[in-house]
């Protein structure tokens, strides 16, 4: 866990050796208590160097031991004892230096970095704050507002900034061990006193009242209830105006609220299922391990509207060589100017030269003969998309991958369009393309574990978040959005507002409610879906809107405002009124009231008085439910890919871990009796009926989330 050598006469090497981050468990403090220990007493150990094995210094406490009970010697009086230590102390940090790797550091009396090492405290993304003093020595080190901007965001900073914070003491690009080393035989007799951090005063901007005010409404606004972010402001004002003594106690207080509470067991969960979604499965048996990618090395995007435009950056950033083809000549210098834009300004915020070279354009589908992959990206039409799988199958080199951008049509039908279907693939983008970092993969009854193997990898290399999932209409994300949306519209049916309805997804912790989403992607979308499945159609008989579809419940309102151009935004006229199109500040439209009230006097249909609770439960549960629908059809492997999805694609809130781990938390008993409840008072609503799976889930005792997948293995062999 923590060996330790004596190197150059007089430096005791304490290593942390605990792959793959060295992370803190129990075992590894005791090893670094033991080893501090032995430097100090023994005689010709003038000075210590801490480093991490395998270029990681640390990568903070051992995640893994939070669900359990925490055993061995704790955090803070080890750090304590390291800076209290009559030697001076060198941190060599290569890699990262995060959370409790950084307070460790921060317990030291000098840090050395790499150059290309990264240091931060991200204990916020887990629902935390630094509980190992990080929260009272980072502000006395580099100032309290550049330690409120790093406690509260987590974000990581590269060694340079971190230098120019004062955060390290020197950084180097050669072998920073031996760097410390000699830095540690040089100041072996230099005093310690003004090298522990604890005891440095906490200065402070002279209106750090306002400071830590503005600090506190800009974090409760971002949070979106999130809890964690708010105790990293109260912990920081703590080192601002107590004692360090009584600065850490505060500290510890608010990190036992937070750790023992339902957001940080979310986050956490929401953590490890981020890395568990690379460990990807297919029914087949094809895994993550058992399928080599084939590497792409000149990709295509084949179509160049707002989705196209946004795909082609994604990869000319990460490196690739790009074609790009659009047919439209009007369509084409419009995405040229459009994407060297997009580049310019990326390359600008990360200063770097932008990767306009990276692309070649071109009107032809002859051009992209010779490249690796294809990401086909134009007009969400079955038809289209078809005629141009098989333009491409007959101009690509027949190991050539073909990928549709497709936010829900069926892959396999576009698959049988081609010579090879094995090698096609969904590759299901959100917008905008070159920021949502979700990818979902979408493989076809057809698709060879090699097609999604080498989808995944091109997706983690332009920086995605990749999902593998089965082939069905809406894949996961817009599957699972479909019921979401319904209960939506049906809840204004029965009296709801759009505001209120949006109100209380948005104190949930959704960045926008169902209707101001709605209005912002474009109501007119979902119409033309919807027209082509033939459901916005009136009834032949009265020509009247119906609201009963095949014996299932469906509303109108939504195709009632687009016949009237209510597209959204776009229109400036939506569920909401915009001052002008475009514009984004949605406001209560009276218009759309009294539309509402006529129509429910049309249908007979009587407003009752509807609350938090009932628009809540039925607008995620009826979500929920389709997602245990699509675990026990194999659509997702596992909870942990929808959450994810949910996270990334859809901005469920992630101190809430997703759709799945929150139907966990809420308990599954009572999804299912609340489900009950409403398909009782809805029984032409088949999304309410609730699941097999989740039934078989509850009648087996309400296993925690990560036994599920057993679980469902047992239901779907049974099915
Ligand atoms: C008191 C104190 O104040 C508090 C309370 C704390 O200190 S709280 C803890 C604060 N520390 C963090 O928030 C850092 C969390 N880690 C990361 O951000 C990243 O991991 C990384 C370090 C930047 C590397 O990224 P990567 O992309 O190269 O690889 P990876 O796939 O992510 O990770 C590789 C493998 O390491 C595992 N892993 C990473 N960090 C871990 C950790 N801190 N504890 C346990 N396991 C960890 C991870 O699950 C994966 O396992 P597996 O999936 O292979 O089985």
């Amino acid at each position: 866990m923590a060996q330790y050598t004596r190197v150059s006469g007089s430096v005791g090497l304490i290593t942390l050796q605990s792959p793959p981050v060295n992370a803190l468990s129990a075992a590894m403090r005791q090893g670094i208590v033991d080893m501090m220990q032995r430097a100090l007493s023994e005689p010709e150990v003038k000075s210590v160097v801490i480093c991490g094995q395998n270029g990681i210094f640390c990568g903070g406490a051992d995640i893994k031991e939070f669900g359990g009970q925490m055993s061995g010697p704790p955090l803070i009086p080890m750090i304590h004892a390291i800076e209290a230590a009559s030697k001076p102390v060198v941190a060599a940090i290569e890699g990262i230096a995060l959370g409790g790797g950084l307070e460790l550091a921060l317990g030291c009396h000098y840090r050395i970095a790499h150059s290309k090492a990264r240091v931060g405290l991200p204990e916020v993304t887990l629902g935390l704050l630094p509980g190992a003093g990080g929260s009272q020595r980072l502000p006395r080190l580099i100032g309290v507002p550049a330690a409120l901007d790093l406690i509260t965001t987590g974000r990581h900073v590269t060694a340079a900034e971190a230098l120019k914070f004062g955060l390290v003491d020197q950084i180097t690009d050669h072998n920073t061990v031996n760097v410390a080393v000699k830095f540690a035989q040089r100041v072996a007799d230099q005093p310690l006193d003004a090298r522990r951090i604890s005891t440095y005063p906490c200065l402070c901007p002279s209106d750090v009242a306002v400071l830590f005010e503005e600090v506190m409404q800009r974090v409760r606004r971002t949070a979106r209830g999130a809890i964690a972010p708010i105790a990293c402001v109260q912990a920081v004002r703590a080192a601002a105006t107590l004692p360090y003594n009584q600065g850490m106690e505060r500290e510890r207080e608010l990190m036992a609220t937070l750790f023992t509470s339902g957001q940080a067991r979310a986050l956490q969960y929401f953590f490890f299922a981020q890395r568990a979604v690379g460990r990807w499965s297919m029914p087949s048996g094809a895994r993550w391990d058992t399928s080599k990618p084939r590497p792409v090395h000149k990709a295509a995007v084949i179509g160049l509207g707002t989705m196209g435009r946004g795909i082609t950056v994604a990869l000319a950033q990460a490196g690739f060589s790009v074609v790009a083809v659009e047919t439209q000549e009007k369509q084409l210098m419009e995405a040229k100017q459009a994407i060297s834009g997009m580049l310019e300004r990326g390359a600008k915020r990360r200063g770097v030269a932008p990767a306009l070279d990276k692309i070649n354009y071109g009107r032809n589908i002859q051009s992209v003969a010779d490249v690796d992959l294809v990401i086909e990206a134009v007009f969400e039409d079955m038809a289209l998309k078809k005629k141009v799988f098989q333009q491409l199958s007959a101009v690509c080199k027949p190991s050539t991958f073909l990928c549709s951008n497709t936010s829900g049509l069926d892959i396999d039908q576009l698959a049988c369009q081609t010579r090879n279907p094995e090698l096609v693939v969904g590759m299901h983008f959100f917008a905008p393309a070159h920021v949502m970092k979700l990818l979902e993969v979408v493989y076809g009854p057809k698709s060879s574990p090699l097609a999604v193997a080498t989808a995944m990898q091109l997706g983690k290399k332009i920086g995605k978040v990749s999902v593998a999932v089965g082939n069905c209409r809406g894949f996961v994300g817009n599957r699972m959005l479909k019921p979401y949306l319904e209960q939506a519209l049906f809840l204004l049916e029965e009296g709801a507002t759009p505001e209120f309805v949006d109100q209380v997804l948005e104190e949930f912790g959704f960045a926008m409610g169902v209707f101001r989403m709605s209005d912002l992607s474009g109501l007119d979308v979902g119409w033309k879906v919807r027209m082509a499945d033939g459901l916005a159609m009136p009834d032949p008989t009265t020509g009247q809107p119906t609201r009963l579809r095949q014996g299932r419940r469906y509303s109108p309102l939504g195709d009632l405002l687009c016949e009237q151009g209510r597209f959204g935004q776009k229109t400036g006229r939506g569920w909401y009124q915009y001052d002008k199109p475009g514009s984004q500040v949605a406001k209560p439209d009276p218009w759309l009231h009294s539309f509402l009230d006529e129509y429910r006097a049309r249908h007979a249909l009587v407003a009752h008085r509807i609350d938090h609770q009932e628009v809540l439960e039925r607008c995620l549960y009826s979500m929920i439910n389709e997602g245990f629908r699509i675990l026990e059809d194999g659509i997702a492997a596992g909870p942990e890919d929808i959450d994810v999805i949910y996270v990334f694609g859809y901005s469920w809130p992630r101190h809430h871990g997703g759709p799945m781990f929150y139907a966990a938390t809420v308990g599954l008993n009572k999804v299912l009796e609340r489900l009950e409840h409403y398909y009782q008072a809805h029984p032409d609503v088949p999304s309410l009926q609730p699941c097999h799976l989740l039934r078989k889930l509850v009648a087996s005792g309400r296993p925690p989330i990560q036994k599920w997948r057993e679980v469902i293995k047992k239901v779907r062999s049974q099915l």
